[in-house]
């Protein structure tokens, strides 16, 4: 049996101003970076160890994974970044606060951009200042790895060839693996472990920083998952995820 740590970056400051972020580099909020510290000694407390860690290209996960290794003394493992586990891209909608965006567009809508699988957010144009092609971190994807937007079902696509032929190989020779990543694309994550249906998916929101622990099996299929930590916490925490486009 595998075991495996998820890891959602904490609190960032466009989370802070519940403003849509996508690939937005935004860094982490003085709260994110709390909360950063409390996963590293919540880790080190149940007995957890790293060998190896992988990340996103985006700031706030990276400095998210650098404070939690700094509290469990493990700055010195290898840490792959990857532009294939960033956030889902959020298309024209990155930068827009969330509740202004649900009282132009309604609830429901902004609902299904933010959790349905398959119907991404409106796209951005490539000659927008937001486009991704004109940022040196991706300049060896090609044109049409860019996005202009994603659904969970295009980030499904890119995440897991790296779960597959990069992550996976490294747990089966039993290294210890922690992934610090973002919302979505740990929801995309866990839809293909878990073979999550499109009805349920919708309802999955991850909360910020907290360790949510993955039991594999041989082959890397999932036995079970739980949270650390104080459950009532991470329930409220998880509730307001889901609600932060909420007009009222
Ligand atoms: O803005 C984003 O990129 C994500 C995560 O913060 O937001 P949401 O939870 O609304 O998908």
């Amino acid at each position: 049996m595998y075991k495996i740590v998820l890891l959602r970056h904490g609190e960032s400051v466009w989370n802070k101003e519940n403003r849509f972020t996508g690939w937005t580099d935004v860094d982490l909020s003085p709260k994110g970076l709390e909360e950063a510290t409390q996963a590293g000694q919540l880790l080190k407390k149940e007995g957890f160890t790293f060998d190896i860690a992988y990340t996103s290209v985006l700031k706030r996960a990276i400095r998210t994974l650098w404070i939690t290794l700094d509290q469990m003394d493990l700055m010195w493992i290898p840490v792959y970044r990857n532009w294939r586990l960033n956030e889902r891209h959020y298309g024209a909608l990155q930068g827009l606060n969330k509740t202004e965006t649900a009282q132009k567009h309604g609830e429901d809508m902004v609902k299904i951009w933010r959790r349905s699988y398959d119907i991404p957010p409106p796209a951005l144009e490539k000659t927008d200042a937001r486009y991704a092609g004109n940022d040196p971190r991706y300049k060896a994807l090609s044109e049409a790895e860019l996005p202009l937007t994603e659904s969970l079902k295009e980030t499904v696509a890119r995440f897991v060839p790296y779960w597959e032929e990069t992550i996976v190989p490294t747990i089966k020779s039993g290294k210890q693996v922690i992934i610090v990543a973002h919302g979505n694309s740990i929801r995309s994550l866990i839809k293909y472990l878990d073979n999550v249906s499109e009805t349920d998916i919708v309802n999955l929101n991850i909360p910020t920083a907290i360790p949510l622990v993955y039991e594999l099996d041989e082959n890397c299929k999932p036995i079970k998952h739980y949270y650390l930590g104080d459950q009532a916490a991470v329930e409220a925490a998880v509730n307001s995820v889901a609600n932060q486009a909420q007009t009222k």
